[in-house]
């Protein structure tokens, strides 16, 4: 995945337009982990948006996987989390094998979701909905969702916001896991304990990615 010169302006209501991407260049290959890292405000969500094809950027380009935005390729963990609420919560984790165009038998994809949710420490609570459950097990649970399929780049915008540190290693361990097996990770973060392992560190100040780095630090 890249993207080239990507900008983006938007106009809060009442105000001026306030340029939020200012030339992004950026490359994630298959089999890495990339930490986005900056301040508050300084654009990985708005980014992070674009790549997920949420949003448009108003100039520059973004390649994406071939077969993108389809479920098993591209897979994308909002803040939001987006969980279905009139699903349980194994029938969410396993919405891209149930709902995705390749099909399948629902019994092998509830079990290969709630083998993720039990590695997340979630699988005991699988029958229930997602308004009988607590933030930090909503956001495990879209993490499951986007992960069953394997998709070849995962975009997560700050994965661990609601995780303590326990299940936070757990949470990097499967993001590892992931990219050992060729996919290819971004997650926009504040967290050292992703950072810290990461393959890679990409900083971005006031809409703009300043310094790509290596992990050390
Ligand atoms: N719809 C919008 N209209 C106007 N400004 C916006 C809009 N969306 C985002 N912004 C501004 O764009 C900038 C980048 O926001 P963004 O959410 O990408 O930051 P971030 O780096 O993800 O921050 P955080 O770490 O707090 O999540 C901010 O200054 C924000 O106020």
């Amino acid at each position: 995945m890249s993207a080239s010169g990507v900008t983006r302006s938007f106009r809060p209501s009442g105000g001026v337009p306030v340029d939020v991407l200012r030339g992004v260049d950026l490359d994630v290959y298959p089999g890495e982990l990339v930490a986005l890292v900056g301040s508050s405000g300084s654009g990985k969500s708005a980014l992070l948006a674009l790549l997920a094809g949420f949003d448009e950027p108003d100039g520059g380009a973004v390649r994406l996987p071939e077969g993108a935005p389809a479920w098993s390729v591209l897979a994308v963990l909002p803040q939001s989390f987006g969980l279905f609420e009139e699903l349980t919560l194994e029938e969410n984790a396993a919405a891209p094998l149930l709902f995705g165009p390749a099909g399948g038998d629902p019994a092998e994809a509830l079990d290969r979701a709630g083998t993720i949710l039990d590695r997340l420490g979630v699988g005991a609570l699988a029958r229930r909905y997602p308004a009988e459950i607590s933030l930090g097990q909503r956001q495990r649970v879209a993490l499951a969702r986007a992960l069953v399929v394997r998709p070849t780049l995962l975009l997560a915008d700050e994965p661990t916001a609601h995780l303590d540190h326990r299940t936070i290693e757990v949470v990097v361990d499967l993001l590892l896991e992931y990219t050992a097996g060729g996919g290819a990770c971004l997650v926009a973060t504040h967290d050292p304990a992703i950072t810290r392992r990461a393959d890679r560190r990409l900083q971005m100040k006031d809409g703009a990615v300043v310094d790509v780095g290596g992990n050390g630090f």
